[in-house]
């Protein structure tokens, strides 16, 4: 097999376990040696071990002189586990092919002064721009330390996301919310304004036949007034809230003690700042699910680096309805955010398009 074909195994790897390695970027390796494959191995899940611990643990002895493919440079510092840029020394691999380089500042190239420090050739950029994509999210955090946002919206197919009087089941196919779902698990975080939880009552959960991880629920109430009988004040899955300063925190916690609380400082909720606190908070992705207020609050300040549009056979009609994106439109169609169309797929009757703002 050529390099590209161990290393396409490798990003496969990787690629299986995107969702669940949070915090932990998804990572695959592959040990080689005269054109046997000796080892292979995906990092499961945070504080595991890490994916070139399993394919070398298979390859034994082997290694010795082996070649090693690797989505991401081996770790330079000690975490849950010792770091696997000694280990490749230890075991005496030959050449290593790494896929790119470790988007952490405190660490990119560390670990591949290591190896080259200890004689062992290296190469970087071996499919890098699929290895990128697959920790696309993990690489945004650790360079903006606030989450990488995909905005989601379902609508019919003359942009309507409801009807005047708010309902807005269902719009899209069962096979198309499964796959929303599927976002879901991916995402550490899920967000919705109060208005969408007045209106729709979400779970916000992940409920897929092979189950999934449920993020947590974000829900932007600037005074904390979220009917006691919503789904997302229950035990299914973590829920915090975003409050404005006005609101009484206090009373509120004391009221429901299994829900985070966390209190801007001013009376209206700065956009950029919640985004900001989120980061503080650890979440590294957060999926938009609107409503169209929300989205407007997204677009108007640009700050989502991804939407998925899921737009349905249907036509609603009503300038009553209620629109993807909400808010006061721009004077001049001049003023339109430009977007790339990266993908454009059919998820059952639907169609799924995935667009960034041009320009990153
Ligand atoms: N109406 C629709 C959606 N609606 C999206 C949001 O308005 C809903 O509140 C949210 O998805 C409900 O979450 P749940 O309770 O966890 O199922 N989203 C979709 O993809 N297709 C739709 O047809
Ligand atoms: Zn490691």
């Amino acid at each position: 097999m050529s390099k590209e074909k161990y290393m396409e195994l490798a990003i496969t790897l990787a690629r299986s376990t995107i969702g669940q390695t949070s915090p932990n970027p998804s990572v695959g390796a592959v040990v080689v040696k005269e054109g046997q494959i000796i080892g292979m191995g995906s990092h499961l899940k945070a504080g595991k071990e890490h994916a070139e611990v399993y394919a070398l643990d298979q390859a034994g002895d082997q290694s010795v002189g082996a070649d090693i493919y690797v989505t991401l440079e081996p770790c330079a510092h000690h975490g849950k586990t010792p770091p696997c840029a000694n280990l490749l020394v230890e075991r005496k691999v030959k050449k290593a092919y790494i896929a790119t380089v470790d988007p952490n500042p405190k660490v990119a190239g560390k670990g591949i002064e290591i190896l080259r420090n200890a004689g062992i050739e290296v190469e970087v950029g071996l499919m890098e721009e699929e290895a990128r994509k697959i920790n696309e999210m993990f690489f945004y955090y650790m360079n903006h330390k606030q989450p990488f946002v995909t905005m989601k919206a379902a609508m019919t197919l003359d942009g309507k996301i409801a009807t005047a009087s708010g309902d807005s089941k269902w719009i899209t196919s069962e096979q198309a919310r499964a796959d929303v779902h599927q976002e879901r698990a991916r995402h550490d975080a899920i967000l919705v304004g109060a208005n969408t939880v007045k209106h729709d009552n979400p779970q916000l959960t992940v409920r897929l036949p092979q189950g999934g991880k449920n993020p947590i629920r974000v829900i932007l109430s600037t005074k904390l007034s979220i009917q006691a009988d919503r789904h997302v004040l229950n035990h299914e899955a973590p829920t915090w809230i975003v409050c404005g300063q006005q609101a009484d925190a206090e009373a509120f916690q004391k009221k429901y003690p299994h829900i985070k609380v966390i209190q801007m400082d001013t009376d209206e909720m700065e956009l950029e700042e919640v985004l900001k606190a989120l980061g503080e908070h650890g979440i590294q992705s957060l999926y938009v699910e609107g409503g169209s207020r929300v989205h407007h609050s997204f677009l108007e300040k640009q700050l989502f680096q991804e939407c998925h549009w899921y737009i349905a056979p249907k036509l609603l009609g009503g300038a009553d309805a209620i629109p993807v994106i909400g808010g006061k439109s721009p004077s001049k169609m001049a003023d339109a955010l430009d977007v790339t169309i990266d993908s454009m797929e059919q998820v059952g009757t639907d169609i799924k398009i995935i667009a960034r703002p041009k320009g990153g």
